[in-house]
């Protein structure tokens, strides 16, 4: 034991620290050499004079105003008690060696065990992980202090990798904030650029938009830099990069912005990093829970007590499901009677199983290709005065966004073709949304695009948009037949089916053909325009349809559905079982463009679930207008609000973004 402390001595030189447990001048010790370097500071392996081996924290102190921090972070962290912080267990506060004695934390920090080692924690630990670290600046918060300097560098992980929040170098009392002014707060080093590069831009992504503004530090701003090293350790990337390893991401991250063009990013266009996928097993609610914590608007993220009460729920939760999982059958077989009454969702376990000697995708380029004899023919996509010179001439640009969402398995696919084949004026995009399987959805996605392009040769561009359905139809239905004979599909009575949306631009007219629920949505002049009509059974004139053909169409547990199958959809390309009734022929809509029109937003139902077209526009009103982060904002906003479906999402913008428009 090293020996008992009197408090009355126990003192640093200047006598503004003190504590009745931790002695701050330490008679004797032995510093060997250094384990590590921070940008304040360097830190060695030491030993006590009772043995312990400990971590030696030796901060730089070129100033005299360096030494007042060094004060500061001592009277700090002689207050401290709780057993998610780093502990110190002496310190050195007199001249000439001012030093830190800490618990030694062997398995290095997290940053390193996340991007050196590639650790991949399971989704429970990262819980756990995440709860200790919550409650560590919880208890900070409530003690009336900011940490500002949350980062996976600054988590120690024990042997038995519990974690341990650290480095207070930042660390202030909140009532003290208000004398530390800006210039303080950069003198720190911390965003001053030019200083320790890496440790720069490592630390620059954790930091809130607000600080990046240099407004005020409040409790949510480290709330903020804690969700950012949540979703990090649930990603496993270096945020704003998609890389592993720490070095290269950095790298990366330098050659993709500058210190400003990130700051810009992330202020004034809500730039944040790629949340992790639900795929990877994260709940719905943790994702959420992230987002909301990393919101522009500091007010709307929730207190460290709240996130802390949330994170448990959720771990609760993760528990459960992981228990029933394993053992339960009374959940499993209530989901197979409401499969067999409903019809729909075939047990992905038989799916796979002949899934994998079938490949749709292949299938669908084949079959479209050897159906009609004219592949060595060149097309000529429609009378070139269509497009050669339009009136007006919509400014293309376009990205995508496709999540399986809750579901067990994807059964969306989706297709981006720009100037199709070749030609500068055409562009065609498609969703199709598969039911029973992901069959018809993958077959088309290929067929449908081949098809289009043979009808385009001879026919006018509405008719060969109709053409390509009814052909990729009976050529799916074909090559299921043909497959079932060749008894290549081992699940008896298999109708795989899918909705498909398509938006075919010839100069400056949009067509849009739609069979089924998917939806196409234009903004002109900030008012969405329905560029489709749903086909459901729910709809009175489809429904009449249907039964005119002569199939049943029934009230079934919560709408009304469409034969033995119980579709919800009157109009698909597959389910044979349903044909002619369940027609594949689409509605076609034509629109001539202008420059009111801004942007066009196709989406499978899964968004429009819980989506209305007003939801859509004013959700991308705030989102920064670049088509990829809008559609993955559309989709990432519908599974936030319980959509249970995949959700595909393509965005084409018809006209340039002003820079005005990008920031929000
Ligand atoms: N108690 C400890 N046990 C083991 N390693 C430690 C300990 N304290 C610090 N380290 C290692 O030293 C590194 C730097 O420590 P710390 O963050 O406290 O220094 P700093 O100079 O304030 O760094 P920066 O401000 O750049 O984050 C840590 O990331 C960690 O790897
Ligand atoms: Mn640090
Ligand atoms: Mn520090």
């Amino acid at each position: 034991m090293l020996a008992t402390i009197d408090p009355t001595t126990n003192k640093c030189i200047r006598g503004c620290c003190f504590s009745a447990t931790i002695p701050l001048a330490l008679p004797s010790y032995t510093l060997l050499g250094p384990i590590a370097r921070g940008s304040e500071s360097t830190v060695h392996e030491a030993y006590l004079s009772d043995g312990r081996r400990v971590a030696a924290k030796k901060p730089f102190l070129p100033t005299s105003d360096h030494l007042d921090k060094f004060h500061r972070e001592l009277q700090l962290l002689c207050s401290l008690d709780h057993p998610g912080l780093a502990k110190m267990l002496a310190a050195h506060a007199k001249p000439p060696n001012y030093m830190f004695f800490f618990e030694m934390y062997e398995s290095r920090n997290l940053a390193e065990k996340l991007h050196v080692e590639e650790w991949n924690p399971e989704i429970e630990c990262a819980l756990g992980l995440a709860i200790q670290i919550g409650e560590a600046l919880m208890y900070l918060h409530n003690n009336g202090i900011l940490h500002r300097d949350m980062k996976p560098a600054n988590i120690l992980l024990d042997r038995n990798l519990n974690p341990y929040v650290a480095d207070f170098g930042l660390a202030l009392y909140k009532k003290d904030l208000r004398s530390t002014s800006v210039e303080n707060w950069r003198s720190s080093g911390k965003p001053t650029g030019g200083f320790h590069k890496r440790n720069m831009v490592g630390t620059l992504i954790y930091m809130a938009p607000e600080i990046l503004k240099k407004e005020m530090h409040t409790e949510k701003s480290d709330v903020y830099s804690f969700a950012i090293m949540i979703n990090e350790i649930l990603t496993g990337v270096v945020p704003y990069t998609d890389l592993r390893a720490e070095a290269q991401a950095h790298t990366v991250l330098e050659m993709n912005y500058t210190e400003q063009q990130l700051t810009a990013a992330v202020v004034a266009e809500g730039l944040r990093p790629k949340l992790t996928e639900l795929e990877t097993g994260a709940p719905l609610n943790l994702l959420k829970l992230i987002s909301k914590c990393w919101d522009s608007d500091p007010l709307l993220r929730l207190s460290m007590d709240d996130v802390v009460k949330e994170l448990k729920t959720i771990m609760l939760i993760c528990k459960k499901e992981a228990s029933i999982n394993n053992h339960s059958c009374s959940f499993n077989d209530t989901n197979d009677i409401f499969d067999k009454k409903v019809g729909l969702h075939d047990k992905s376990v038989n799916l796979r199983s002949f899934q994998e000697d079938l490949n749709w995708y292949s299938q669908g380029e084949r079959k479209s290709n050897i159906t009609d004899h004219v592949t060595s023919q060149k097309y000529e996509m429609w009378p070139q005065s269509l497009h050669e010179h339009p009136i007006y001439k919509p400014k293309l640009a376009f990205g995508s966004f496709a999540t399986c969402g809750r579901r067990e398995s994807m059964e969306d696919t989706h297709f981006l073709l720009p100037e199709f084949c070749k030609e500068k004026d055409i562009h065609i995009f498609g969703i199709f949304d598969g039911h029973r399987g992901a069959a018809a959805a993958e077959f088309s996605a290929r067929a449908l695009p081949a098809f289009l392009q043979m009808s385009g040769s001879t026919k006018g561009p509405k008719q060969a948009l109709t053409e390509a359905f009814l052909k990729t139809d009976v050529a799916f239905r074909e090559e299921l037949a043909f497959q079932n004979n060749a008894k290549r599909i081992l699940q008896k009575n298999w109708h795989p089916g899918c909705t498909a949306v398509a938006a075919l631009i010839v100069g400056s007219i949009l067509f849009v053909g739609n069979a089924g629920d998917c939806r196409a949505i234009l903004c002109r002049s900030g008012h969405p325009c329905s560029l489709t009509k749903d086909h459901v059974a729910s709809d009175p004139a489809e429904r009449a349809r249907i039964m005119n053909e002569g199939i049943e169409v029934k009230w079934q547990v919560d709408t009304w559905r469409v034969g033995a199958a119980a579709l919800q959809v009157t109009r698909s390309i597959g389910d044979d079982d349903l044909k002619p009734a369940v027609t594949a022929e689409p509605e076609i809509s034509e629109t001539l463009l202008s420059s009111e029109d801004e942007y066009l937003v196709m989406a499978s139902d899964g968004l429009w679930d819980v989506l209305s077209n007003e939801d859509v526009i004013s959700i991308i009103r705030d989102t920064v207008k670049d088509p990829g982060m809008c559609s993955k904002r559309l989709a990432s906003e519908a599974a936030e609000r319980g959509s249970k479906d995949n959700i595909s999402v393509i965005i084409v913008f018809l006209r340039p973004v002003s820079t005005a428009e990008r920031i929000y």
